[in-house]
């Protein structure tokens, strides 16, 4: 706004005919050098905060911006635990055109956010503009009463005894193809990328969950499905627009926008045609299994009619979109936090001691799948004025000293284990806390444990480089760069996986 007032200032001023064109000058470089003051410390658009701690390298104008672009996507968590470290729980950035973005990564200020004083934290305007024309009107893009309904719908979905007990079945038989290709693996020698497998995984059993048909990847691991490539490059664009504030004229210039048009269309498209599909189908029986398209088919919306083609595609889409990176780089990270040396061996030694009880000689299922808590607990592991926002770095508070005392560093699943769950929730939560947490919280768990106790039960896996930390990439997920090679060996008393 001020700065609005400004240009309208020099435009009302300098084009008005008795100005002299040397004091036209005279006033534009007064007015240059005003708002250079006003703008010494901070972006353009955004208020001055001395209140708050800043990283160096802001730059008159451009606030962090510079600082910002200079840092690769493969340090930016890094630097933002060297913030902290350096500033405390509490530091901002200020960034044209996105505005303040307030850092608190504190287990009060989370919970402050999130929980007890949720609804006055929206996703906001930028969040659901740069957002919208991928997600739709999904539950992820959207905010108010809109946002409340679908919300509610999703959760209730994701609650349905059948659903839950289908999912189950679904995952262990998509985990069991993994068992099979490992089992190959075993035999010939060959290393495998685990985190290029659980990509093939992830979306192969949420075709079959989510759409009662596999995609079909771990046919052709690393082999190219143009579902799967439309989410990863929707993904990439969703990031961006993030922290871009020209993201249009981007898109625009280059062929970014066009190609975002055309995944969507991928997406929307291969959704439509499920549903085409399953409204052929014969739905008379009761027992007929349900996949979570046909939950939200048979569903209604908040005026009790059934929901629209659009509403479930959007749906779909966006818990599609939500939940395939994000499970498969989770289990990747599992893995690799498991076996890599610093990690105590009793750890794994007690996953295994748990998954070889509760399967026993059987397979996983949804009742077994409550009994896993150690594998569970492993996986689990201020004033803001208008046009600021407030975010917080899991990746940080996970790291804390201040937190989790002197051994933060070290990779303790009993954090999350029993009374200690609860106390941990807003220390540092992959999945958030509070009404906006993660939906697919449970399910993300179900596929979890079931994966990993069964390639766990079966094989001796072994990183080909333990000594290696894997490095991340940029995006809204924690992409593994370089894979995560393994290799495995079978167990003695293993699942009979043709059984
Ligand atoms: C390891 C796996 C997962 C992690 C770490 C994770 C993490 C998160 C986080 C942190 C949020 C909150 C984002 C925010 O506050 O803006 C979220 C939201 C969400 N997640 Fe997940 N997620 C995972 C798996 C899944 C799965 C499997 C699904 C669905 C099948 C899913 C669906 C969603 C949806 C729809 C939202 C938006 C909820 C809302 O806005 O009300 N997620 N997730």
């Amino acid at each position: 706004m001020a700065l609005l007032h400004y240009l309208h200032l020099i435009y009302e001023l300098t084009l008005t005919s008795t100005s002299t064109p040397s004091n036209k000058l005279k006033l534009i470089t007064a007015i240059i050098a005003l708002l250079t003051f006003k703008y010494r410390s901070h972006a353009i658009g955004t208020r001055r905060r001395d209140d708050l701690k800043e990283p160096k390298g802001a730059v008159p104008f451009l606030g962090h911006m510079p600082l910002m672009a200079s840092i690769p996507g493969t340090r930016l968590h890094d630097t933002f635990l060297k913030n902290y470290r350096e500033l405390g729980p509490v530091w901002s950035i200020s960034l044209p055109g996105i505005g303040r973005m307030i850092h608190g990564d504190s287990p009060e200020l989370v919970e402050h956010v999130s929980k007890t004083n949720f609804e006055a934290y929206e996703k906001g305007e930028h969040f659901n503009e740069a957002l919208g024309d991928i997600f739709g009107k999904g539950i992820i893009s959207t905010d108010g009463e809109d946002w409340k309904s679908k919300r509610k719908q999703a959760t209730q979905v994701f609650n349905i005894k059948v659903f839950r007990e289908y999912s189950s079945e679904m995952f262990s038989k998509e985990s069991q193809k993994v068992v099979d290709y490992l089992d190959k693996a075993a035999t010939s020698g060959a290393v495998v990328d685990f985190h290029e497998l659980m990509h093939a995984f992830a979306l192969d059993s949420f075709g079959s969950v989510l759409y009662g048909e596999s995609f079909g990847c771990m046919k052709n691991i690393g082999g190219k499905v143009p579902f799967a490539e439309a989410i990863t490059e929707l993904l990439e664009v969703a990031s961006d627009r993030l922290v871009d504030p020209l993201w249009k004229l981007r898109e625009a210039i280059t062929t970014v926008g066009a190609e975002t048009r055309q995944n969507g269309i991928i997406m929307r498209q291969h959704i439509l045609r499920m549903i085409a599909k399953h409204r052929a189908e014969d739905w008379s029986d009761p027992n007929k299994k349900r996949d979570l398209l046909m939950m939200f088919m048979e569903a209604t919306d908040s005026d009790g009619q059934p929901c629209s083609d659009q509403y479930i595609v959007d749906m779909m889409l966006n818990l599609t979109v939500a939940g395939r990176d994000t499970t498969a780089q989770g289990i990747s990270w599992m893995m690799y936090l498991l076996l890599r040396k610093e990690t105590d061996p009793e750890i794994l030694e007690t996953f295994i001691r748990e998954v070889d009880e509760t399967y026993g000689d059987n397979l996983p299922t949804f009742e077994t799948h409550k009994k896993q808590k150690f594998a569970e607990a492993w996986y689990t592991i201020k004033l803001i004025y208008a046009g600021e926002s407030f975010t917080w770095s899991t990746y940080t508070m996970g790291r804390s000293e201040l937190i989790w005392g002197p051994t933060a560093h070290e990779f303790r699943p009993s954090r999350w284990l029993g009374g200690e769950k609860s106390k941990s929730l807003n220390k540092s939560n992959p999945f958030h806390l509070g009404p906006r947490a993660c939906v697919g919280q449970g399910f993300a768990l179900l596929q979890a444990t079931t994966i990993m106790g069964l390639v766990l039960k079966n094989f001796e896996v072994k990183l080909v480089e333990p000594g290696r930390l894997p490095a991340y990439g940029s995006g809204m997920t924690l992409p593994m760069v370089g894979g995560l090679p393994i290799r495995v060996s079978r167990r003695i008393h293993r699942v009979d996986v043709k059984a």
